[in-house]
């Protein structure tokens, strides 16, 4: 509904009767609030969100597959969604969870609400949760399972039950599932003010990029360093990488558990047996990493925000990443010829290693999606330097 033209939005938005909706947790507990996206039941890890803007970004980046999303910040929504922020065409978030949805959204670049961009979507989504009463759950328990359902046929007993069911992140192959079916080129380069997109215009590298889960905004950065970007399937053998003779080869970030996923990691060795330039992004450090032979781990609760800072163990300079990971590097599983090249200043999680004898690194990490400089991007110009010595 629309007020002197300005989109207007309720918790029930649309101007329906609020629907109820509940988050149910592994451990018993129940959170009852007011459905803001579509009818229905839906089970996943439920995770916490620290960044205070971004709620497009994060519903469409890939990574969050089978996550309920809480986010800390408590008002969300405020700017509306627009056709051009999100980091793939669908939502991928099992679920949205948040304090308060304010009653007016505005933003001159706007074309919904979040309600209605949720419910377009068929993605459940609830608020009037307490959610620094569910992210100290989540801290003190570690990531629970979860069910968030909304609708008039809501079962408590039955969701406790749901959220029990869900096996949980770990083992689960999940940058299968979101992956492309098919390769296909890319040449978009970052938003900015008054252009919207632009389009590469040199042709400097020839990349392939693994799409683990990927997100726009990564290939955008390598288009606007003049890589002519194919992106293949998660499960595309080596030989069909190096017969496009590519100057390097990126790995995406990706959903799910890296272990399970077999096909990457017989991939990637073969990458780095023929010698091709490697830069991993999250998933992709991780399976890297584990294509070195190293370790990786489930974290407690993860890192999922928009500040964390992370420290160049070579300069010493901190970063401020952008972050959504559950599984982690174990940095003591590291064979020799895997260097740790950055930790996070929050906990001292590995965040980024480099081979000591191949041309292949690796971040946590990933390169905020809103436009202008950002640390993590320096690691795009070393991507780039590693294909110019090659
Ligand atoms: N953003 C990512 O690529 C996440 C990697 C992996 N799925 C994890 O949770 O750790």
């Amino acid at each position: 509904m629309t007020l002197s033209g300005i989109p207007f939005c309720l918790p029930a938005a649309g101007g329906e009767v609020s629907t109820t909706a509940i988050l149910a947790l592994e451990d018993g507990t129940l959170l009852r609030g007011v459905s803001i996206g579509a009818s229905g039941c839906s089970v996943g890890e439920v995770v916490f969100n620290t960044a205070m803007t971004g709620y497009q970004e994060i519903l469409t980046d890939p990574s969050y597959a089978r996550q309920l999303v809480t986010l800390t910040y408590p008002h969300i929504g405020n700017t509306g969604v627009n056709p051009e922020d999100g980091e793939s065409a669908d939502i991928h978030a099992a679920g949205l969870i948040v304090r308060n949805v304010p009653g007016r959204a505005n933003n001159w670049r706007m074309t919904e609400t979040l309600p209605e961009y949720l419910r377009r979507h068929g993605v459940v989504g609830i608020a009037d949760i307490d959610t620094r009463k569910l992210t100290r759950i989540l801290r003190d328990k570690g990531a629970q399972r979860g069910c968030l359902w909304a609708g008039d046929d809501i079962d408590e007993a039955a969701a406790v039950a749901r959220a029990r069911d869900f096996p949980g992140l770990k083992g689960m192959d999940l940058a299968r599932e979101v992956s492309c079916d098919a390769p296909y080129p890319w040449e978009q380069t970052p938003w900015a003010l008054g252009q919207g997109y632009g389009v590469r215009e040199e042709s400097r590298y020839r990349v392939v990029v693994y799409d683990f889960g990927v997100k726009f905004n990564i290939l955008r950065l390598l288009a606007a360093r003049g890589c002519e970007v194919t992106v293949v399937p998660a499960t595309t053998p080596a030989a069909e990488v190096l017969a496009r003779h590519p100057d390097g080869v990126m790995l995406s970030n990706g959903p799910g558990d890296p272990e399970p996923c077999r096909y990457a990691i017989e991939a990637i060795r073969a990458l780095l047996d023929a010698g091709v330039p490697l830069f991993g992004i999250c998933l992709g450090h991780q399976l890297l990493a584990l294509a070195c032979g190293a370790r990786t781990v489930k974290m407690k609760f993860g890192h999922h925000g928009a500040n964390h800072p992370v420290q160049d163990l070579e300069t010493s300079q901190v970063l401020i990443t952008s972050q959504n990971h559950g599984f982690a590097v174990d940095e003591d599983s590291l064979p020799a010829h895997l260097r740790p090249t950055h930790r996070s200043l929050f906990d001292g999680t590995l965040q980024g290693v480099a081979h000591t004898h191949k041309p292949a690194f690796g971040f946590q990490g990933h390169p905020e999606a809103s436009p202008g400089p950002h640390d993590v991007e320096g690691l795009f110009d070393r991507f780039i330097d590693l294909m110019a010595a090659s």
